[in-house]
């Protein structure tokens, strides 16, 4: 408080605004794992999970006046509009107190990348990229269970070859900037934790040198 640094950090995120938080973008084809590491990665690591996927389906439950658009997107394999998803996204940060969020399934399209940039003015330290192939993708989502209206073989495909065009650029842009850390997901589940924690022990390794 009140130090020259803090001040200087207040003036360049506009007046009273807290530091930005840390920010690590998760992303992998449906069914590459995301979640499921998510899950880990907060155990271990104390990071706060946001799945973008989940706050549109909360966003449907609610009863928003987005409800159906969004409702229809998702059976669809399509991706929601970024305005919707970021907002849900800036007010999950806003009211959490953690200062380190792994943004799960987002961004998932150029568009919800360049509007992420621009509203937040958010950098990811960096991407966790889950590789998986699309056979082994599909066998899991088929086995979810649970009771995801998008899972079925139909929309499957549709958002299996969202990922493609639309997803991996992203991927792609991230890995040009050095950004991406990518991860063999089609491993057993610890197996694959192995490999996020060492990503995730370099980072802190890094910090602390
Ligand atoms: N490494 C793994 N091996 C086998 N099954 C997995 C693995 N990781 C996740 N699963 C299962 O696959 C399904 C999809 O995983 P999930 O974490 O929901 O993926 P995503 O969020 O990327 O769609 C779930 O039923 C999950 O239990
Ligand atoms: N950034 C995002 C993330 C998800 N979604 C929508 O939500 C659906 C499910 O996303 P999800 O991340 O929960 O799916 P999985 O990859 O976890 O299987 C996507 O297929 C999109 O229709 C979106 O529109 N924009
Ligand atoms: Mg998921």
């Amino acid at each position: 408080m009140g130090t020259v640094v803090d001040a200087a950090n207040k003036e360049a995120n506009g007046s009273i605004a807290e530091k930005k938080p840390t920010v690590i973008f998760v992303l992998g084809g449906p069914g590459s794992g995301k979640g499921t590491q998510c899950a880990n990665i907060v155990k271990h690591f104390g990071y706060t999970h946001l799945s973008a996927g989940d706050l549109l389906r909360a966003e449907i439950k609610s009863g928003s006046e987005n409800g159906t658009m969004i409702q229809n997107m998702i059976k669809e394999g399509k991706i929601v509009p970024s305005e919707v998803t970021i907002k849900l996204l800036q007010k999950a940060i806003q009211e959490n107190g953690n200062d380190k969020f792994l943004i799960d399934g987002f961004p998932r399209n150029e568009e919800n990348r360049a509007a992420f940039e621009e509203v937040t003015k958010i950098e990811p330290e960096f991407v966790l990229f889950f590789d998986c192939s699309e056979e082994e993708m599909e066998r899991r989502l088929l086995g979810r269970n649970q009771g995801r209206e998008d899972d079925n073989i139909e929309t499957i495909r549709k958002r299996f070859n969202v990922f493609l065009e639309s997803s991996l650029p992203v991927v792609q842009y991230y890995e040009s900037k050095g950004k991406v850390r990518k991860i063999d997901a089609a491993k057993p589940v610890e197996e694959v934790f192995e490999a996020v924690k060492a990503v995730f022990n370099a980072k802190d390794e890094k910090a602390a040198a």
